[in-house]
Formats: C-alpha cells, sequence, structure tokens
C-alpha cells in the first residue's frame, strides 16, 4: 500500500497540507493574507453577495495566497542556493515578487467590481 500508486498520492496530499500548515504559522506575508481573506468573507456575508461574486472573490483569495506561498518557496530557494548577496538572486526574487504583485492588483480590481456598487 505504501508504494502503491494510491498511497504515493496520499502521501502527497499529507506533504501538501504540511506545506499549507508551514506557510499559516510561519509565513508573516500569508497570515496577513489570510486575515484579508477573512475580512473579505466577512464583508461578503455582510453585503450578501450573489454566488457568482463569491466565485470570484474565492478565486482571488485563491490566487494571491498561491502567489504569496511560491514567492515564500522561491525566496528559500535562492537563499538556500546562494546565501551570499548576487545580482541574479536579486532578479529572481523581484520576478517572483512582482508575480505576487499582479496577483494582488488582479484581486484588488476584482473586489472593487463586487463591493463598489454594495458600498456607493
Ligand atoms: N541575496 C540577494 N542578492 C541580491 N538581492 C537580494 C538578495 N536578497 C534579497 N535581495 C533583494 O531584496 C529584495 C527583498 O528580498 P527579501 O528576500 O528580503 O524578500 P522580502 O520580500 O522582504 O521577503 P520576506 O519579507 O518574506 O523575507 C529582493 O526582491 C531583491 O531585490
Amino acid at each position: 500500500m505504501r508504494d502503491s500508486f494510491l498511497g504515493k498520492r496520499i502521501r502527497g496530499g499529507g506533504y501538501a497540507i504540511k506545506g499549507a500548515w508551514l506557510l499559516l504559522k510561519h509565513e508573516p506575508s500569508i497570515q496577513v493574507q489570510f486575515a484579508l481573506a477573512i475580512i473579505m468573507c466577512c464583508l461578503g456575508f455582510f453585503f450578501g453577495i450573489t454566488k457568482t461574486e463569491w466565485l470570484f472573490q474565492i478565486l482571488a483569495i485563491g490566487l494571491i495566497m498561491t502567489a504569496e506561498g511560491l514567492n515564500t518557496a522561491v525566496e528559500a530557494m535562492a537563499d538556500f542556493v546562494h546565501p551570499d548577496f548576487h545580482s541574479k538572486i536579486g532578479h529572481i526574487k523581484d520576478v517572483a515578487a512582482g508575480a505576487v504583485f499582479i496577483a494582488a492588483i488582479t484581486a484588488v480590481i476584482i473586489g472593487g467590481i463586487i463591493y463598489f456598487p454594495y458600498i456607493f
């Protein structure tokens, strides 16, 4: 069972859940995103947003937390393979941070489109 196809998939899922828990426990940027996600969900219930709006909101939250998690992994990998200052490492980290920025802008636009009509 342990080395079977199903056993490997189940173990892989366990590592992934462990990784998500480590991100939530140790990464301040993920903790901030998680807190914002809870606030956005409270707002969603408060304003009674539609099912479609919930879908976009959940997608935006998932997008931004995924990007932030991958950025954290890239930063950790970069620091591990090259702990010293190097312009290439700086470039890699900047590009990874840029991806998070794009996800954040996307989420802000989605949030604006959803909540603007409820607030104004
Ligand atoms: N080893 C390095 N070599 C060159 N530039 C670096 C290096 N480490 C960091 N930088 C520069 O500093 C910026 C911030 O890097 P850092 O690793 O501190 O990320 P951060 O966004 O502050 O993440 P966190 O707050 O999660 O540590 C990078 O985007 C890069 O421009």
